[in-house]
């Protein structure tokens, strides 16, 4: 069987299943990256801002100068951060990216918030850290990364965290349409009508805290997460299939046509969630977990929505200039 994958307009296929590297501590990332190569994976959710971008090029480059896969076999993400949306910052960043990965380009690169923060500050403490939208307007940011797509330095380009709205307003105005929305989407959060839209506009939708992120730190809890791998339909789902729950999460995700990039840095917990991509669930299955959608949000951004940012949470998640 072959591994589920999404297809990009140009014939390139991101496996549907992908490593989550956020969290991977220093000391224990290139361990799992290794690990994760040998038994299968071939794609890798990376990020600056995760601190640990180095070590994954020292597991990349060993494992392709070892032979365990060749570089047109990996499909490797990374982000601009949102300090870096002036397109004069952007470019370095994707070079250090690429520099720390040891890579000559990136297979996906994306915007990682539609939110901009002034190149000195890579967390806002203050309303006064923040770049307005008229200070940092996207759609120059997006040109900074066409022009890295037309350079070579990356096959495809993309967006995070942009709901259907602002996906829109970029997609209509942009020479190099956007290719890839990674959202946050588990049971909880079905992002049904971002995959409605990006399904036929051939945006891949890529599901990020698939299983619900319980390792977040405690700055981002909110201490009233409803249950998410223990909630009623997803043991139910398990019990009948003989499966663990986080394999349901997956499997339902790869199922409804998204990508999903659990972080694991755990042997065991690794092989379950590659193994996941294969396993389908019936009609049943779906439309119980259908069912427990209820929009909650385990990442919901709050800190771009401090006082005096430019950005409010109705912005970021509903938005208003639909088209
Ligand atoms: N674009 C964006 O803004 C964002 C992108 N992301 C990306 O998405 C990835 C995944 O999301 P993330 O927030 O890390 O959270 P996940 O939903 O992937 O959850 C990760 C947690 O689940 C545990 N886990 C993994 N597999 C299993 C399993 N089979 N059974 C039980 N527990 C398991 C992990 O522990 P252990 O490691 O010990 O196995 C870890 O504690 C990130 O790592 C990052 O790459 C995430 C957030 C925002
Ligand atoms: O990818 C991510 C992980 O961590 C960040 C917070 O610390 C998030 O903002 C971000 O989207």
């Amino acid at each position: 069987m072959t591994t589920p994958a999404f297809t990009f307009a140009n014939g390139d296929r991101m496996p549907a299943l992908g490593l989550g590297t956020w969290k991977a501590a220093p000391g224990e990332t290139a361990a799992a990256v290794t690990e994760a190569l040998r038994i299968g994976y071939r794609h890798i959710d990376c990020a600056p801002l995760y601190g640990n971008e180095a070590e994954i090029g020292e597991a990349l480059a060993a494992a392709i100068s070892s032979g365990l896969v060749k570089r047109e076999e990996l499909w490797i993400t990374s982000k601009l951060w949102n300090n870096k949306h002036l397109p004069h910052d952007a470019r370095p960043a994707l070079e250090k990216s690429l520099a720390d990965l040891r890579l000559d380009y990136l297979d996906l690169y994306l915007i990682h918030w539609p939110i901009a923060l002034k190149p000195e500050i890579e967390f806002p403490t203050s309303g006064a850290d923040f770049l307005s939208p008229g200070d940092a307007p996207l759609e120059d940011t997006w040109s900074a990364m066409e022009s890295f797509a037309d350079a070579g330095l990356c096959r495809h380009i993309g967006v995070s965290n942009f709901n259907v709205h602002r996906l829109k307003h970029l997609y209509v105005r942009s020479r190099i349409r956007p290719e890839a929305n990674q959202v946050e989407s588990h049971p909880l959060l079905s992002q049904q009508m971002l995959l409605d839209f990006c399904g036929p506009a051939g945006i891949a939708l890529t599901a990020y805290s698939p299983l619900g992120s319980p390792d977040r730190p405690a700055r981002l809890q909110r201490g009233d997460d409803p249950p998410l791998r223990d909630a009623p339909e997803i043991l139910q789902v398990a019990a009948k299939h003989g499966i663990s729950p986080a394999q349901v999460l997956l499997a339902w995700a790869v199922s409804r046509g998204t990508s999903a990039i659990p972080k694991s840095v755990n042997p065991e917990r690794l092989k379950q969630n590659l193994e996941a991509a294969s396993i389908r669930l019936d009609e049943e299955d779906m439309e119980k977990i259908a069912g427990m959608n209820q929009f909650y949000r385990f990442i919901d951004g709050a800190l771009w929505a401090m006082e005096g940012s430019p950005y409010s949470l109705e912005w970021l998640w509903r938005g208003h200039d639909t088209e």
